[in-house]
């Protein structure tokens, strides 16, 4: 069955004043796909959110989310999308349970999500605390189980794990795949090239307000894989980096004969080194 475009992107561009900050970007997401834009600070990760989901407007081009064009984006589509920025506020003198209520009662959410997402996000101990009184991260899985809540037809991610130590990181990688395979379309920004090759179906590499690079992290890493190397491991526990030639295959099958190898791996460039190499910036 084909999947529906739920997203759609074509030549946006937005300027502040003089300063252009998105500059003629095109792309498109489908139900089920987790898109990762990925990008140095100011490269225009929140902006293109902010656009997306009727926050700003654009200064021309044209988006769409659900077949509703940006301009017209109002509070309805929230029915089926869900975001996560750093400005998503919580009701700070609500509990956490009551938090998570207020917009299952809103959204028609059984009550039984809302114990299973604060258990999937760790909260479901502190589920009596006031709001002002989580830390930093735990508003953060908070916010994120809220935009769970009624399994969004999209998803809005700035930076979902930042900040998020490696445990509560993963519980929300697995919520996060979850969603996508009821269908979900997950678009999400991140620093972290470790989350990005684990989740996304395709990463936007950005630099400057440009799409520089769009495509599934594997193939990224190969199309970059420029100087192909094997690093071999032998039982005697020397390790050895070896170009990608004859000499080297001979040398390997030998090793495999005499049962002297332990492991085997090819070096495939980092996303961060693509990152490095497509734009010649660090990303962060
Ligand atoms: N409200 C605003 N007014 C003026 N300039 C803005 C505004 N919002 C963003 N910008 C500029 O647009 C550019 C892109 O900013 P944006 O916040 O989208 O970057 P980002 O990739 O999300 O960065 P970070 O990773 O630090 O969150 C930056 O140069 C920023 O200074």
């Amino acid at each position: 069955m084909k999947k529906r475009k739920v997203i759609n992107v074509e030549h946006l561009s937005k300027k502040f004043h003089k300063e252009t900050a998105l500059k003629d970007l095109n792309f498109s997401v489908h139900e089920g796909e987790i898109i990762g834009f990925l990008g140095p600070s100011g490269s225009g990760k929140t902006t293109t959110i902010k656009i997306l989901t009727g926050q700003l407007p654009q200064t021309s081009g044209k988006a769409s989310v659900l077949g509703k064009p940006t301009e017209q984006i109002d509070e309805e589509i929230y029915e089926q999308v869900g975001i996560v920025t750093d400005n998503s506020g919580l009701y700070e003198r609500l509990t956490v349970y009551r938090n998570l209520t207020v917009f299952a009662k809103l959204l028609d959410v059984e009550k039984q999500r809302v114990d299973f997402l604060l258990k999937k996000v760790g909260l479901y101990e502190d589920k009596d605390k006031l709001a002002s009184k989580l830390s930093k991260g735990m508003k953060q899985r908070l916010i994120l189980a809220r935009a769970m809540l009624h399994e969004p037809k999209v998803l809005f991610l700035d930076e979902p794990t930042s900040g998020l130590d490696p445990v509560n990181s993963e519980a929300i990688h697995d919520l996060l795949l979850e969603l996508k395979k009821i269908g979900t379309a997950i678009f999400l920004t991140t620093h972290n090239m470790e989350e990005a090759a684990k989740l996304c179906d395709r990463v936007a590499l950005l630099n400057d307000g440009l799409i520089v690079e769009n495509d599934s992290p594997k193939a990224l890493t190969l199309k970059f894989n420029k100087n192909k190397q094997y690093q071999v491991l032998l039982k005697n526990e020397i390790e050895h980096t070896l170009p990608h030639t004859k000499e080297t295959i001979e040398k390997i099958s030998k090793w495999m004969a005499s049962d002297e190898l332990l492991t085997i791996h090819s070096c495939e460039p980092t996303l961060e080194k693509v990152f490095l190499e497509v734009t010649g910036r660090e990303l962060v």
